[in-house]
């Protein structure tokens, strides 16, 4: 744990910012930042708590930061946006030493590099338990570009930006064996999809710049629960077809037999894009990410109502249900 509070707030404040818009960073009672013209404000929040999202045994403090970022610029990501400013909340136990805490800044800051962010404000408090960080991110979005949970209409494409599963079955492995050196492929991938997550900004951009009329979710509490959230939020059901659900090799290598379709589905933390589009908007849509290098899956079909989502499997059709994480009952 830092020794003074207040020292430590210094260590961490950045000496220039990348935005020009930085009226007032670190240091006053609050950040300040000029609004952009032609542009609409995303902000959005999420928390890590350790023992719940992470544990030492599962992520190093400089995965810990990155991911504390990634899943926010996920969200600003699902909304078509781009990520600008953060700032990061956080209370530290005695069990965290001043090093393991620079490396969780480093990893905050080595992500918000990539994206250009700067860090303009945060809080810090101590804590008697775990480490807790919360990350509130803000970015803009191109006036009227953003993109909901609830624009999906019948006929559309159901999409998924890539296969999901590797980050859960990547986190079994960390809970029975630890991070370490010695990790085996396919495991060393699977980990990484857990503990580096990739946020899809880029993806977003695209699908808002083709697809205007896209609805759009990011997977944190796995495939089926956001697939229903966007049935529910639109009022429409999802039908998805089991043949054209994208498995990473990987994680048939993992399982060694069937088993891999409940990471797949209920995993969660993939940070995978998930949505739906006009047909006639989806070979641009396609040709696009394909021409930009990324990949686009059609995994099923929405349809009139009610709002649930079912998977079909061959002539068999089941409703696949909003299981997933939850935090009050797992
Ligand atoms: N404690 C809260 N008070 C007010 N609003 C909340 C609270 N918790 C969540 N929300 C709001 O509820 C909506 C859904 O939040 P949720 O956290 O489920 O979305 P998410 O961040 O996409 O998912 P995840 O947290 O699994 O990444 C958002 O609009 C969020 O701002
Ligand atoms: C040690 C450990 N145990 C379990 C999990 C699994 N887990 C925790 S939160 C979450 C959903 C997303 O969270 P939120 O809804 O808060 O965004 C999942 C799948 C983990 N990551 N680490
Ligand atoms: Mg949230
Ligand atoms: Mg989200
Ligand atoms: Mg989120």
């Amino acid at each position: 744990m830092p020794k003074d509070e207040f020292e430590w707030i210094r260590q961490h404040t950045p000496e220039r910012y990348n935005h020009s818009g930085v009226i007032e960073g670190i240091g006053d009672d609050a950040a300040v930042y000029a609004a952009e013209d032609g542009f609409d404000e995303i902000l959005c929040v999420d928390t890590m708590v350790e023992e719940v999202h992470f544990k030492k045994q599962t992520m190093s403090p400089y995965d810990t930061g990155h991911k504390a970022l990634a899943v926010n610029i996920s969200d600003i990501a699902a909304m078509a946006g781009i990520p600008v400013y953060y700032i990061v909340s956080i209370a530290v136990p005695p069990s965290w030493t001043d090093e393991e805490l620079q490396e969780l800044y480093n990893g905050m800051g080595a992500l918000a590099a990539e994206y250009d962010m700067d860090m303009i404000g945060g809080d810090t408090v101590s804590s008697q338990s775990g480490l807790v960080i919360s990350v509130t991110v803000h970015g803009r979005v191109e006036k009227g570009r953003h993109l909901l949970r609830r624009n999906a209409l019948p006929g559309d494409i159901v999409f998924v930006t890539n296969p999901t599963g590797r980050s859960a079955a990547g986190l079994d492995w960390l809970l029975q064996h630890g991070r370490g050196q010695n990790c085996p492929e396919p495991f060393q991938t699977l980990t990484a999809y857990h503990q580096r997550p990739r946020p899809r900004v880029e993806e977003g951009r695209i699908i808002a710049g083709t697809a205007p009329t896209a609805s759009l979710n990011d997977i944190s509490d796995g495939l089926a629960s956001e697939a229903n959230e966007i049935a529910e939020a639109s009022g429409v059901k999802l039908q998805l077809r089991q043949q054209d659900i994208p498995a990473a090799t990987e994680l048939k290598e993992a399982a060694g037999g069937d088993s891999y379709w409940d990471w797949i589905f209920y995993g969660g933390e993939d940070f995978e894009l998930i949505g739906t589009a006009r047909e006639k908007n989806w070979s641009l849509l396609q040709q696009n990410m394909k021409e930009e290098g990324f990949p686009l899956y059609a995994i099923g079909r929405v349809q009139e109502g009610p709002p649930l989502v079912t998977l079909l499997d061959g002539t068999e059709e089941q409703t696949l249900p909003k299981k997933g994480y939850n935090h009050f009952q797992s």
